[in-house]
């Protein structure tokens, strides 16, 4: 749904909770909904697409039992994104992105366009909204085919695997490919976003940011999620 000052739709703020104590992972998420988060970004990781590994749909499961009305923003890094729909969409997932790397290295391959097709075919037939993610060199062009049938198009400004990282600015123009190619789709940045690096973003049509260290990091998060969000609506309504 767009803002009511401008066509792109509106701004969500998804801190990330892989910077969060996961001890305490359902009081963490709901400190974030009290400071102003609209979703919580989830980051699957299964220690083969990246180096890393976090968390499963148990944990999403637990989520969801805690904080019935969370959007649950699944940003699976996973080497077979297939495998684990029925079990994110069981757990109460709101939204599944998945990587394009995992069924695509060739943007015009018809027979790989048809897998991610039917992929995505499947997110929805299983109640979740669905996302593409894209890695740092991964062109944008590649997603654009599968737009009309898309909710996110997600744009890595980090290598994934780690919080922490430093924002690629180079990276981030692709947002302008997407966002000149739809109005409506939703474009989410994640990795190094902060008060700092925001800008960069927001011009270029960003609209769902995620960020872990920079909100989770500060005593006042509250002012971070401000910061970030003013961020982008006044970038949006200069468009
Ligand atoms: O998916 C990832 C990293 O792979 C991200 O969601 C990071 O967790 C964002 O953390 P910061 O860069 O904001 O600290």
């Amino acid at each position: 749904m767009g803002s009511a000052m401008t066509d792109r739709p509106a701004c969500k703020i998804s801190p990330s909770i892989l910077s969060s104590d996961f001890a305490r992972l359902a009081e963490e998420s709901q400190r974030m909904l009290a400071c102003g988060a609209d979703w919580l970004h989830v980051d699957v990781m299964d220690g083969h697409f990246v180096p890393n590994l976090t968390l499963g749909a148990p944990i999403v499961k637990s989520l969801r039992k805690n904080l019935p009305d969370a959007f649950l923003d699944c940003h699976l890094m996973v080497s077979n994104p297939k495998q684990w729909v029925p079990d994110f969409a069981k757990a109460g997932a709101s939204l599944y992105s998945f990587h394009l790397e995992c069924l695509m290295d060739d943007g015009s391959s018809e027979d790989q366009a048809k897998e991610v097709d039917s992929l995505i075919d499947l997110i929805k037939e299983s109640g979740m909204k669905v996302g593409i993610a894209i890695k740092p060199k991964t062109p944008a062009e590649w997603v654009l085919r599968f737009l009309p049938k898309l909710d996110m198009v997600l744009v890595l400004t980090v290598e994934p695997g780690f919080g922490g990282q430093k924002f690629m600015q180079d990276v981030v123009g692709k947002c302008a490919v997407v966002r000149a190619a739809s109005k409506d789709v939703d474009i989410q940045v994640d990795g190094g976003l902060s008060p700092s690096t925001i800008d960069a973003a927001a011009a270029v049509g960003a609209n769902v940011i995620v960020a872990g260290s920079a909100i989770f990091g500060s005593d006042k998060p509250q002012d971070v999620i401000g910061a970030l969000r003013k961020s982008v609506e006044d970038h949006a309504a200069k468009q």
